[in-house]
């Protein structure tokens, strides 16, 4: 199908004589946004893992495009605190040449930390270099585990913003594991319950009511996403006044 970058058919990984991921069938399209939610060991980074080709399945089948290529944020990412570095030097690690290592870091509103040392750099800056840095290759699909670690709420929500914003400009596919339920609600257009296998997946808004979804996160958490993730039951003019809702936007 056109644009299908990464297809999984009953994917399945065994670790240790275990199924980490179990039978998993997901298709990432160029210009989705999905996110992986789940507990803790449900197997999330080992399946973003399969997509990147870095854990081989030991049952089912991956697709995916011919010449695909990924940028990746990893969940752990540790800056040795005795070598003084550089982000120039960072992103020359990569390879890349100075233009477009530059480019990146203004594509991430960070090419103003270039001189810096990174050990500086705040939890939301880390966290735009390390997204810079997938992004030097030009990736057709960006993988983020975790990617608003150590970044506060605020900063969560303007980084949401900005995966969304290179999401329209590069015309790639995001894949990306979070455990900040309402910031995914809001940040994403689908979203996967992971548990070894898919637990639900859809809009989010479907999964907050899914009975998976409750089971796994408990009811307060599904009630207040729920609530967050609300509908207008009304309009307004051109006055920014509140008028009864058209028949189009009735829910
Ligand atoms: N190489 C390995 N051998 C055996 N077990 C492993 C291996 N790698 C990971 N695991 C186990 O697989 C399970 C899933 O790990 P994974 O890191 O994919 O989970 P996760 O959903 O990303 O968890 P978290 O939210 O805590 O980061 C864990 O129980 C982990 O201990």
């Amino acid at each position: 199908m056109a644009d299908e970058l990464v297809r999984l058919d009953d994917a399945s990984i065994h670790l240790g004589g275990q199924a980490i991921v179990d039978r998993v069938n997901l298709t990432i399209r160029r210009g989705d946004v999905i996110t992986i939610i789940g507990p803790n060991g449900a197997g999330k980074t080992t399946l973003i893992k399969a997509i990147l080709g870095i854990h081989r399945l030991t049952a089912g089948t991956i697709t995916r495009e011919p010449g695909l290529t990924t940028g990746y944020v990893p969940q752990h990412t540790h800056f040795q605190p005795t070598l003084p570095l550089t982000v120039k030097r960072f992103m020359a690690l990569t390879g890349a040449s100075e233009a477009d290592c530059r480019r990146a870091l203004e594509q991430t509103s960070v090419g103003h930390l270039y001189h810096s040392t990174v050990h500086h750099l705040s939890g939301g800056e880390t966290q735009r270099l390390l997204i810079a840095r997938a992004l030097v290759r030009e990736p057709d699909l960006l993988v983020l585990d975790e990617p608003a670690q150590g970044v506060d709420v605020n900063g969560q929500a303007a980084l949401y913003e900005l995966i969304r914003e290179l999401r329209d400009r590069l015309h790639c596919g995001v894949i990306m594991i979070s455990h900040d339920l309402h910031l995914v609600m809001s940040a994403t257009d689908r979203v996967i319950c992971l548990n070894q296998h898919i637990c639900c997946s859809g809009y989010p808004e479907q999964v907050s009511h899914d009975p998976a979804f409750v089971e796994l996160f408990g009811q307060h958490v599904a009630r207040s996403v729920a609530v967050y993730h609300h509908h207008h039951n009304h309009d307004h003019d051109l006055h920014g006044d509140v008028v009864p809702p058209t028949d189009s936007h009735a829910v």
